[in-house]
């Protein structure tokens, strides 16, 4: 495992909870955002993705490729414009708004980009994990972790009852993780969540969430910018222009054919081969597929052949 993870106790809160994490399923996700100018951004262009449950899987790619938009419709908290996402049995994007909510206030948890939209700013940070915690019942909080013991595990346990506005970055960063987790959630879903730490606060943060995986097996996705936090995570899906364009498995990367056979070549033969480059695919007899790249010459020759 990573080297940035360190041995750690196991967690005796919510024995009785389900200890499997909830599987993930993307078919054909579309999600278009309408702007006031009148113009459609597509930011999702058809997204087939499964995630089984108790997988940990960083999302990268470049800016705008879709990466928080999927986040946020994994979690219930946009709806796709097309396609269908379940979570485990339960479609998802075909549910109103009652379930959705509930699904959210006890399954999943999302930590949306930007520390303070998680959080309460005028509460403490004990008032907002109590705030994360409302949903659950009264027998649920008896067996959730304590929160100075929560706190501690992001290094906040001198900001027990600090106020959010007074506190750093880094700290909120921390809380909020913290918040998204007190729930014990079946799904957990961060945006960004160590971008702006320091090394030490991200150690903290990528051994709270990881501990949430060997502890209840809970399902775990995260949006990084950052290799060294990706590599933390068994399993990467790049996002290409709204698409799962390449995954990494166990340090190897693979393209992922998409919807109608495309697919996307790796970073470093796009920036050579622009848009409506024309290339053959011919089999080499030993079952591999070479790829070529047609001259303007050749492919005039070619067409001109009967
Ligand atoms: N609320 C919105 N209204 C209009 N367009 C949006 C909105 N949110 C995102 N977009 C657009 O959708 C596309 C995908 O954005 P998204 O934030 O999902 O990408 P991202 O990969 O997470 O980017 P980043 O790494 O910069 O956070 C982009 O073109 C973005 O400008």
């Amino acid at each position: 495992m990573p080297s940035q993870r360190r041995g750690v106790s196991p967690v005796t809160y919510r024995d009785r909870v389900e200890a499997t994490g909830l599987g993930v399923r993307c078919e054909g996700v579309v999600h278009l955002y309408r702007t006031f100018g009148g113009h459609d951004v597509v930011a999702l262009r058809g997204v087939d993705l499964v995630i089984a449950p108790g997988e940990r899987v960083a999302f990268l790619g470049p800016s705008g490729s879709g990466k928080s938009t999927l986040l946020t419709l994994l979690g219930g908290i946009q709806k796709p414009s097309a396609g269908r996402i379940f979570l485990g049995d339960a479609e998802i994007s075909r549910m109103g708004e009652r379930q959705l909510s509930r699904i959210r206030s006890r399954q999943v948890s999302t930590m949306l980009q930007g520390a303070t939209r998680n959080l309460l700013p005028y509460a403490t940070a004990r008032q907002n994990i109590a705030f994360a915690r409302l949903s659950l019942t009264a027998e649920e909080k008896r067996e959730a972790l304590v929160d100075r013991e929560l706190l501690r595990r992001v290094g906040l346990e001198e900001q027990v009852d600090q106020v959010v506005s007074t506190m750093s970055g880094g700290q909120r960063q921390r809380l909020a993780l913290a918040c998204a987790v007190a729930t014990a959630p079946r799904l957990l879903l961060a945006d960004e969540p160590t971008s702006q730490l320091g090394h030490e606060d991200r150690d903290h943060v990528l051994h709270l969430i990881h501990s949430l995986g060997d502890d209840f097996g809970t399902t775990i996705v995260v949006v990084t910018h950052q290799p060294e936090v990706a590599e933390t995570f068994p399993r990467s899906v790049k996002m290409l222009g709204g698409r799962v364009g390449a995954e990494g498995r166990e340090g190897s990367e693979y393209a992922v054919v998409g919807e109608d056979g495309v697919l996307h070549l790796p970073g470093h033969v796009a920036a050579d081969w622009p848009a409506g480059t024309l290339v053959r695919f011919e089999d080499d007899g030993d079952g591999r597929l070479v790829l070529t790249r047609a001259t303007h010459e050749r492919v005039t020759q070619e067409g001109a052949q009967p």
